[in-house]
């Protein structure tokens, strides 16, 4: 049966989630937080070619063209060829191309996963690894080794990409007082510790199977690799890279995920298999090039750290709120308790997008954090059950003040660590020239600024209420009938 899946996301993979990035000020609120390269295929060109009619498509590519037919995985049937686009390498259509159509299948037997290394002669040593990171020694050892059955594929991937783990730290200047720049950190150090570990366990032990000398740039290379161009959510496939179907480029224009099946089907002359099935999720003229939507849920900052470039919807523009109960906090147990009650827990992500609300949990968690003083009764354990209800609405004028003021003072604290301005952004990028490089920094800056201001203007709004609102006591005197039309109160005399 097909099964739903996208180019990896960063929560279900095997691939690592980037590390969340630090925090802001107090404990109450903490913050976290086109165009490709290569060494083999040195190309940059804006128009759309394909292989074997096209001399500026580079030999490495040729070959691998040559390869995938003589193995079968394409034929004279087969709708799509590589072709040197505005990405770096795409699909381009080869004749006019139908909605929904399936534009190439590759057989099992192509795709390199976990299995692909387990049955490998580095299997033995890899298998108690980290599934990514045996996948990455395993494109590494092949990269070196002249009678790889893969040499043909690895020959036409990129050196590197445009993703932030490659940036200069000039370039990574740009992003100063970012999330993706703290994020970007932690992840280079994240790889950094793990190439050291399996340097020392895996690769200088065994020698023999690894018998050139692997950098730690290598290890960047297979990891820049995989983050951008392995597949997940097929059918017990968290990490999977498909040759020739990686070289599907993204377009903002397709708004749905599910062009990617796994099938049963023929498989060489006389096998079935499973086979990787994609589909064109737009019509196709011949000569224009197929796009997928990559991962709609993903922000800009992670299509940076991951793809080396981020789309123009806004939704895409996000700041991650990092909020935390402090365990200095009298209350600290009680709070932790309805917390976890509400699966919640010491700390908490709020992810929040540009002109989208606010995430529900995140206000009624704020006002958790910040309790205290004569609102603190509401922690006793008679109200474990209908406390997160109460929270859900403002508790008491200091309670929604102290919020509003923590929210608002860490806003400003995360704004004024830019080097540039709002306006000075919008500025450069209407301007336009901008380098891959720095178009992605400008958009992700300003992008942040934006979300900031966003959620400064919300409890902004929300300070000027502070006398119109409704609190929990006045709630409670009118659930008991001790409040009048005019929110008087109505004193019972006993006759
Ligand atoms: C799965 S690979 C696609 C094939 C790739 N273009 C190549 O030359 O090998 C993903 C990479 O393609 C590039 N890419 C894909 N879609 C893009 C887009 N809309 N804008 C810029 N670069 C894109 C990025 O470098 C990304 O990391």
């Amino acid at each position: 049966m097909a099964t739903f899946f996208s180019l990896y996301p960063s929560t279900s993979s095997s691939l690592p989630s980037p590390p969340r990035t630090p925090k802001l000020q107090f404990s109450l609120l903490k913050q976290n937080s086109t165009c490709i390269y290569f060494k083999k295929r040195s190309l940059y060109v804006n128009s759309v070619l394909s292989a074997e009619t096209d001399s500026k498509v580079p030999q490495t590519v040729q070959t691998f063209w040559q390869w995938l037919k003589d193995e079968g995985v394409v034929s004279a049937k087969t709708p799509v060829r590589p072709g040197v686009v505005p990405e770096g390498l795409g699909l381009v259509a080869t004749r006019d191309v139908a909605k929904n159509e399936v534009i190439l299948e590759v057989p099992k037997k192509y795709w390199i996963n976990p299995n692909t290394v387990l049955e490998s002669e580095i299997g033995n040593v890899c298998s108690a690894l980290k599934p990514w990171i045996s996948v990455a020694l395993f494109f590494l050892r092949e990269r070196f080794r002249e009678d790889s059955k893969w040499k043909n594929y690895i020959d036409i991937l990129p050196e590197y990409t445009n993703s932030t783990i490659f940036w200069s730290e000039e370039e990574l200047s740009e992003i100063q007082g970012t999330q993706l720049l703290s994020t970007t950190l932690g992840v280079k150090e994240y790889v950094q510790n793990e190439f050291l570990k399996v340097e020392e366990e895996i690769i200088i032990p065994n020698k023999q199977l690894f018998p050139i000398p692997i950098t730690l740039d290598d290890f960047f290379w297979a990891f820049g690799i995989l983050r951008s161009r392995a597949f997940s959510r097929l059918r017990n496939q968290n990490l999977v890279i498909i040759p020739f179907a990686d070289l599907v480029n993204h377009s903002a224009r397709v708004t749905t995920e599910d062009h990617a099946y796994e099938v049963r089907g023929p498989a060489g002359l006389f096998s079935w298999d499973y086979l990787f099935s994609l589909r064109s999720p737009l019509p196709l003229k011949a000569g224009e090039q197929v796009f997928i939507q990559y991962d709609l849920n993903k922000s800009n900052a992670d299509m940076a750290l991951d793809y080396g470039f981020i789309d123009s919807k806004s939704d895409r523009d996000a700041f991650t709120l990092t909020l935390e109960i402090s365990d200095s906090d009298v209350f600290f147990g009680d709070k932790l308790d309805i917390a976890e009650l509400n699966g919640l827990g010491e700390t908490a992500y709020f992810d929040i997008k540009l002109g989208q609300p606010l995430p529900p949990a995140m206000l009624p968690y704020l006002r958790l954090v910040a309790l205290g003083g004569t609102d603190a009764f509401l922690l006793e354990s008679i109200f474990r059950n209908t406390i997160w209800g109460h929270l859900e609405l403002p508790i008491s004028r200091a309670n929604e003040e102290l919020v509003c003021q923590v929210v608002r003072n860490a806003c400003k604290s995360a704004l004024s660590g830019y080097h540039t301005t709002i306006e000075e952004d919008d500025k450069l990028k209407e301007g336009g020239n901008l380098s891959p490089r720095l178009e992605i920094a400008v958009g992700i800056r300003v992008g942040e600024k934006k979300v900031l201001q966003q959620i400064d203007d919300i409890f902004r709004e929300r300070e000027l209420e502070l006398d119109e609102l409704e609190y929990y006591q006045e709630r409670r005197l009118k659930d008991l009938g001790l409040v009048g039309e005019q929110g008087d109160i109505i004193f019972w005399e006993p006759k």
